[in-house]
């Protein structure tokens, strides 16, 4: 197992959470627009979530689209997203789409990580996430809950679950409804973090929770998704200021 994970040059697993910054234009014109304005920030990686994107039905919109934003961002890592509306997402796709979406994203060399659900089943999971290393992409396995927070033992069996399935990267968000909630999400973080398997990203949603996107690499997790113009999620902080609140926590 590898306890860190590369995504281009960023070192998941290693010093502070790398901070990410998703782009969710629904036009060309629009994805353009986030992709030269994230060059402007300090961040270490990028998300484009393709639920948001009205080519997203045609594969090969998608793909001329991801090829482009591979070259507005230059080095910036680039994490292919296609987020279900089931797990929060704005689209739903059909099983054979989705598996075929990721696969061929993944097969184009222009994206770095493809995040690939849980929930899209063990056999979908199993061969994105083997698609992914025999390109040389790095799989990020995903859950979500917008509602509520399961008991810190199930998050911490899904994030391990995550990894038996072939994932690089286990990644978990759910929302909080009492402080109690997001202490189950930091207990489950170091639990799974300190099995030493690699890196794991996780995050409590909400303002509640927006104290797991700060000090959640005090207990394990190796990224924090930061917002530019538009938060991809619930109680995401400015990415322009998490850079030094990170620096505080970590000593950088
Ligand atoms: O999985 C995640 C995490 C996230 O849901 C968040 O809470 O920051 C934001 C999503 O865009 C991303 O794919």
């Amino acid at each position: 197992m590898k306890a860190i994970v590369e995504i281009r040059k960023v070192r998941l697993g290693e010093g502070a959470p790398k901070i990410c910054v998703s782009m969710t234009g629904r036009t060309r014109e629009e994805l353009r627009g986030e992709a030269a304005l994230l060059r402007t920030i300090d961040l270490d990686l990028a998300e484009w979530r393709v639920d948001f994107f009205e080519g997203v039905d045609s594969p090969e919109k998608v793909l001329e689209m991801l090829a482009e934003l591979r070259l507005l961002l230059g080095p910036v890592p680039l994490i292919f997203t296609f987020r279900s509306a089931r797990e929060g997402g704005q689209r739903e796709l059909a099983a054979d789409d989705y598996i075929g979406l990721n696969a061929a994203a993944a097969a184009s060399g222009d994206a770095d990580a493809i995040d690939v659900e849980l929930f899209a089943g063990d056999e979908a999971v199993r061969r994105l996430t083997a698609e992914a290393r025999r390109f040389g992409a790095v799989s990020i396995v995903s859950n979500h809950d917008f509602d509520k927070t399961p008991p810190a033992e199930e998050l911490a069996a899904r994030l391990r679950r995550m990894r038996e399935l072939g994932g690089d990267v286990p990644k978990i968000a759910v929302m909080p409804r009492d402080p109690g909630d997001v202490l189950a999400l930091l207990q489950a973080t170091y639990a799974v973090s300190s099995d030493k398997e690699g890196p794991i990203i996780t995050m409590s949603m909400g303002l509640l929770g927006a104290v797991s996107r700060v000090a959640g690499g005090t207990f394990g997790s190796a990224l924090t998704f930061g917002a530019a113009k538009n938060a991809s999620a619930p109680g995401q902080l400015a990415a322009a200021e998490l850079r030094g609140l990170l620096g505080a926590l970590h000593g950088e």
